[in-house]
Parts: C-alpha cells; structure tokens; sequence
C-alpha cells in the first residue's frame, strides 16, 4: 500500500511552497476566494506554483467562481486541480471539467446523515470527492478548523478516489485515518500558527503523524 496523499491548503507565502514539498505534499493548494484569509493575489500564486515540483498536483480553490473568474485564474497560474468548495451543482461540475479539461475535486459538507447522499451524486460527476465539514451558518465555506463526525463515513466508499478534510492536525490525524480509512488528507487551519500563515514544522508534525499511523500495524 502506498502511503497516505497529504494536501497543504492555502498556502500564501513563498516559502511555504518548500515547507510543503519537504513535509512530502502530494497536493499543494492556493485559494482564490477573497473573503478568506488564505486568498492569495494571482501573480503570487503564479509565482508560488512555479516553485512547485512536477508531479506535486496543484490545486485551485475556488467558491461559487462564474467562468469569467476561473478564465483568469487559470490564465494567470499553471493549475492541474479545480477545487469546487461552494455550492456548485452536479451540472456545473460536468461543465467545468469539459470546458476546462482539468480534474475537478467537489467539496462535500457533511453533518449529518443527511448530506451523505450528497457524495454518491458528485461521486457520479466529480474526478474526486473532498469530504469535509459543515460550515456553521455565516462561517467561512471551509477552512474553519472544525471536523465532523467521522464515524458518519466509517465504511462507506465511492466511485471515484476522495479526500478528508476539516479540522484536521498533528493531533487527531491518526485518529481520523483509522475511523474513517481515508488515504488522502487535506489540511489547511491545522498546520497554521493563524489564519493564513503556514508553519514548516506543523506540517512535518502533520505528514509524520499520518505516516506513522501508517506504519503501525492494526489490531483489527
Ligand atoms: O481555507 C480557506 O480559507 C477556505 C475558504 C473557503 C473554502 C474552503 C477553504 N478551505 C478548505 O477547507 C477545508 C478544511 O480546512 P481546515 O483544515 O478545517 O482549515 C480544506 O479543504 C481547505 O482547503
């Protein structure tokens, strides 16, 4: 088995980009949402994603943005992901995958059993699921530090390859992989000393925790 494919979300600072690929990134994303405090210029994210390593996959965040917003996004900066984290539906998921001809990861809010429906009709559309938290009513789409109930997906699979997200750190990491088997972690406030300002050590601590929950044999 591979080991686990880690996320770095919202990264805002040039250096944050060797951070990321020391901790073993897989995924590196930059947001382009303006009211989060993760929102980065595009010449900066253009710079930053030039840094990145091929093979590192480049993420774009994006909310609710119409065609005219991803026509620049994706003009300015050498992106190969489109992260949906508003309330796009599953036609303009298929939309955007055809007219951009990237992967495009949809993020799901799951609070209840009632959103898990949810995932099976993006599963059917979406390269990838983000399975993510919530957002409490006029808190930020994603990024608020704040996890679910993981035992909510314990067991449950879908069609296409998915990651977890929200509230994720150092701290319940292991504990998130072993409830729910999720092979792929997107982290964003976890890994932040505050909003927007990343830090090298807490994602070492992040992608170490996740590898060493790896390496420990289960008892199942
Ligand atoms: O990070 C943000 O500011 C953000 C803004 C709008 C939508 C999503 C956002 N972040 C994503 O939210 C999840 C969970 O983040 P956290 O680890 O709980 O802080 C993650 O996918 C971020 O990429």
């Amino acid at each position: 088995m591979t080991g686990p494919r880690l996320k770095f979300c919202g990264l805002t600072d040039p250096a944050d980009v060797p951070a990321a690929v020391l901790a073993g990134a897989a995924y590196i994303g930059f947001v382009f949402y303006a009211p989060s405090p993760r929102s980065v210029p595009l010449a900066d994210a253009a710079l930053m994603a030039a840094s990145v390593p091929a093979g590192i996959c480049k993420v774009a965040l994006t909310v609710d943005a119409s065609d005219a917003d991803l026509d620049a996004i994706l003009d300015a900066v050498p992106i190969d992901m489109l992260q949906l984290h508003g309330r796009e539906s599953p036609d303009r998921v298929a939309r955007l995958r055809h007219r951009y001809g990237l992967p495009v990861m949809k993020a799901v809010g799951i609070a209840d059993e009632g959103d898990l429906p949810l995932l099976a009709e993006y599963g059917r559309v979406a390269d990838q699921l983000l399975v993510d938290a919530r957002p409490p009513r006029g808190a930020l789409p994603g990024g608020n530090g704040l996890r679910f109930d993981w035992r909510l997906i314990a067991g449950r699979r879908w069609p296409v390859p998915w990651m977890l997200a929200g509230g994720l750190h150092a701290g319940n990491v292991a504990q998130a992989m072993r409830l729910t088997g999720a092979r792929q972690l997107d982290v964003s406030s976890g890994i932040e000393t505050a909003p927007g300002v990343k830090d090298a050590a807490m994602m070492r601590n992040f992608a170490d925790a996740a590898r060493a929950f790896d390496a420990v044999p289960s008892l199942d």
